[in-house]
């Protein structure tokens, strides 16, 4: 009974809730994520492939997946969504050429069957840049309101400092 119970609890206490995070290139997705993992930055080079690291928050196990955002690793995006619960998109928010591109990227994404449940975080990175887009610029520009089938949010932050 005790040994019952004691596999129960370690099923719960191992709850993982998985996360992929996406963005173009230099968005800064490999620095939010040991922002996240460490409260540190750390020097990062494009990533090629992924890296994936455990975050535990009071007992919450997150899996969270930094994908590389280089266009020629794009398409390799969707390999990961199978059983995503959360998406964390990160946006150069100093970067407005490619706006277009990522409202592009971002709406293919969030047609995918596999994500159709999940939520949706927009981080408008880069807010210690000068002249940098606010998240409400970003969002207009973006469409964010015609997301229907999502839940979605979208918050600016700083990766350097962990702020937001
Ligand atoms: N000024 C400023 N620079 C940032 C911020 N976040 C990230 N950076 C810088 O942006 C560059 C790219 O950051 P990465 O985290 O490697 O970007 P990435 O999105 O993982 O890029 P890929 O792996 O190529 O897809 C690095 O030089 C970071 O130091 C920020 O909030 N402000
Ligand atoms: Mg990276």
């Amino acid at each position: 009974m005790g040994l019952l119970f004691a596999k129960l609890w370690s099923l719960f206490g191992t709850e993982e809730h998985k996360i992929v995070i996406v963005g173009l290139d230099n968005a800064g997705k490999t620095t939010i994520l040991y922002q996240f993992l460490m409260n540190e930055v750390v020097h990062t080079s494009p990533t090629i492939g992924s890296n994936v690291e455990e975050v535990v928050w009071r007992n919450i196990h997150f899996i969270m997946w930094d994908l590389g955002g280089q266009q020629s690793l794009r398409a390799a995006w969707s390999t990961y969504y199978t059983n995503t619960e959360f998406v964390i998109v990160v946006i150069d928010s100093t970067d407005r050429e490619r706006l277009p591109l990522i409202r592009e990227e971002l709406y293919k994404m969030l047609a995918h069957e596999e994500l159709s449940k999940a939520g949706v975080l927009v981080y408008a990175n880069k807010q210690d840049v000068k002249g940098s887009m606010t998240a409400s610029e970003i969002s207009k520009e973006l469409d964010l309101t015609s997301i229907k089938q999502q839940q979605w949010h979208i918050q600016s932050c700083c990766a350097l400092t962990g702020e937001g």
